[in-house]
């Protein structure tokens, strides 16, 4: 295949995991193996294992519907009028996939399961008809959601308060026989386009489970990766981060580039790979293969729109997607400069100035801004309040993408995952954007930004929503910091005071010297003292009008220059070289950081039709914005019409509401 990402020639198998050699093969010396031990305890501490008691429940669940399942075919095979002999060989099968199958679900994680059924067990009719019926029927399930329009059709519910997600595969088979192996690419022939989704699920969680080293290392390092990322806001596919699936193949790549290494320093190498990768070049766990079906594989040289992905993360089962297709260059501009920080902090580390604690530190989402947006939802019942709540979260993207659009990419939104609920208020549940002026742009005085149209025009398609039921409510307001309802705060307590110490302020007063400090010191603010984006140069923040991905993803991955990379402590020969499709197969470790950064080098590549800035490009215009600083906004600026965007006159009121776009909102709600 040469260094192109896609294929379908068969080749020998290299003695490696992976489309590159590994970047070392270094085993753990006793740092490693004790800092590793102290991280398994740290996860188990954290209470990211599940108990025994929870693991047998689990069984017992899936072991519950797998007998259902095999009713449920016997049923609908007598029902269409099958003989007795056809009834009892009639069969489906539970698969499980994601974290379950990976072995690093945490405590309340769903369980993804997967039906198998035979060609006369139907989609539409069977599977969301029949067996919908007998499920919802049953004590032990609550909290049915059947989704069969979604791109994965899914059925949602409890099963003994454990979530179960279920989907179905539809193959052509007449029998589904006990033992049927759904990893060959022939299982796909035949079958609907929602079963090829489905059946991937399984098929990309096994292979992620073949193609790396060592399942043990990948699976402590995964539930590392996935707890901080939740404590840094940056776990959710939805938002425009990263889900489960990301961070698997993410993590599972740094395995295969460090066969040999234990948690502790995977997790290491994962920051240090990942600060340095040139998006949008993509991480991949095998060559994608075109295989002989005709499914559409991802591959920007041929598909317009796998171009626009910032951050591909490609899945290592036929037919190969992007898994990531959510992220935005605000949010891979935040999960950047959490890698950086992962790294710094792992470094720190091992100079003993840092621990785990440092690294799990939840991220101060509401000391980070001084603007956020809020967005209250409410509903009737508690049913519509899940299905508004599912649709709103689905559409909240659209809000940041607008804002960031009609703005012209001068005010920047940071999602928060997570919802947020008011015990006084049943029914009801709020979300949080942090708002945030781009930076490097020079503040023209009384510049400001008047975003109700755009909050309009969002709320507006959002009551488009097909299931839309009376009093599904939204309002969206403008809240400043100090505003923030207590609601938000850890028992409902707003803190006197924010914390303004962070580990590096702790690493100053320490007096430690490390190579960072000065880098610190110059920044306006560190991010990790609640202000994003400070660390990156101005270019790598500017969203740019025409709205090319390609150049925002390479104005994100600025850290990949000589300075840093020369700055690393490790050997040349554990570096990480990155060619352009950000992996090195020709196994030089001796290019320096810049030449690492040249992805034009090669026609040949999966990305070849990316243009890739040069580290000299990023650096020249980083020279054009001089001001590092972090301008937050003040009030008034998010009010005066921008006039290319809000032509119509927007009535005055007296007094003169400055942050009028609540108002106006709530007063164009559906609800008033
Ligand atoms: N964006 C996606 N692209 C491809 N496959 C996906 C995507 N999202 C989910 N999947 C498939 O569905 C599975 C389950 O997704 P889910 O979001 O439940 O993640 P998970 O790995 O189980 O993590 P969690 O512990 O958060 O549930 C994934 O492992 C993957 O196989
Ligand atoms: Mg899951
Ligand atoms: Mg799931």
């Amino acid at each position: 295949m040469g260094s192109s990402g896609v294929s379908n020639q068969t080749k020998e198998k290299p003695p490696w995991l992976g489309i590159s050699e590994p970047i070392s093969l270094s085993g753990p010396s006793q740092y490693d193996v004790a800092k590793t031990r102290e991280l398994e305890k740290y996860l188990q501490e954290a209470g990211f294992y599940e108990n025994q008691e929870e693991a047998i429940n689990m069984e017992e669940v899936l072991g519950r519907l797998d007998q259902i399942v095999k009713i449920w075919v016997k049923t609908i095979s007598r029902a269409k009028g099958f003989n007795e002999q056809m009834v009892q060989e009639a069969n489906a099968k539970i698969f499980t996939f994601g974290s379950y199958r990976l072995g690093v679900h945490g405590p309340g994680a769903d369980i993804d399961t997967l039906c198998v059924g035979p060609r006369h067990a139907t989609r539409d009719e069977d599977f969301f008809g029949e067996l919908h019926k007998m499920l919802f029927e049953m004590p032990e399930v609550s909290e049915m959601h059947p989704v069969p329009d979604a791109h994965v059709p899914v059925m949602n519910f409890k099963f003994n308060g454990i979530s179960i997600d279920l989907l179905y595969a539809n193959l052509s088979l007449w029998v589904i026989p006990e033992d049927l192996d759904i990893s060959q690419e022939a299982i796909l022939q035949n079958v609907d386009e929602q079963s090829v989704r489905s059946l991937n699920g399984c098929r990309v969680t096994d292979q992620i489970l073949r193609l790396v080293p060592n399942i043990q290392n990948f699976r402590t390092t995964l539930r590392c990766m996935k707890l901080w990322a939740k404590r840094r806001g940056i776990y959710s596919n939805v938002a425009g981060f990263l889900g489960g699936v990301n961070w698997a193949l993410l993590v599972a790549r740094i395995c295969q580039l460090f066969p040999n290494a234990l948690p502790n320093m995977l997790v290491s190498r994962f920051f240090r790979v990942y600060t340095q990768w040139r998006w949008p070049n993509p991480v991949m766990l095998c060559v994608i293969e075109k295989g002989s079906l005709g499914y559409q594989v991802w591959d920007p040289r041929w598909n317009p729109k796998d171009k626009l992905h910032l951050m591909p993360i490609i899945t290592p089962a036929y037919p190969c997607m992007n898994s990531s297709y959510n992220v935005s260059s605000s949010t891979l501009c935040v999960m950047t400069e959490e890698f950086q920080r992962g790294d710094q902090i792992c470094e720190a580390m091992e100079a003993n100035k840092a621990d785990w604690d440092t690294l799990f530190e939840f991220y101060p989402f509401f000391e980070a801004y001084k603007n956020y947006l809020q967005i209250d939802i409410s509903a009737d019942n508690a049913d519509d309040l899940r299905n508004w709540k599912g649709w709103v979260k689905s559409r909240l993207r659209q809000l940041t993408l607008k804002i960031e659009r009609h703005t012209y990419g001068m005010l920047q939104c940071h999602p928060n995952p997570d919802e947020f609920s008011d015990k006084s208020r049943p029914l009801h549940c709020s979300y949080f954007m942090g708002l945030h002026r781009k930076q490097g742009v020079p503040v023209s005085e009384g510049e400001q930004f008047d975003i109700r149209l755009t909050v309009e025009e969002f709320k507006h398609s959002v009551n488009l929503y097909t299931l839309w039921k009376p009093r599904m409510d939204i309002s969206v307001s403008h809240v400043k910091r100090h505003n923030i309802p207590a609601f938000v705060f850890p028992g409902g307590v707003r803190p006197n005071r924010p914390s303004k110490v962070t580990w590096k302020s702790k690493l100053r007063t320490s007096g430690h010297d490390d190579r960072k400090r000065k880098q610190a010191e110059d920044s306006v603010d560190d991010f990790t003292n609640s202000k994003p984006f400070s660390s990156l140069p101005p270019s790598s923040r500017a969203v740019h009008e025409d709205g090319n991905p390609v150049s925002i993803a390479s104005s994100c991955s600025v850290k990949c220059d000589d300075k840093e990379v020369n700055s690393m402590s490790e050997q040349k020969s554990e570096k990480p070289d990155f060619n352009s499709s950000g992996e090195n197969p020709s196994g030089d470790r001796e290019t320096n950081g810049s030449e690492k950064c040249n992805s034009q080098s090669n026609p040949e590549t999966v990305v070849a039709a990316e243009p890739v800035f040069s580290q000299k490009e990023n650096s020249s215009s980083t020279l054009i914005y001089s001001n590092e600083g972090l301008e937050e906004l003040e009030p008034a600026e998010l009010t005066a019409p921008l006039l290319s965007v809000n032509p119509a006159p927007v009535p005055q009121r007296k007094p003169l509401i400055r942050l009028n776009f609540t108002s106006l909102g709530k007063a164009a709600d559906k609800s008033s």
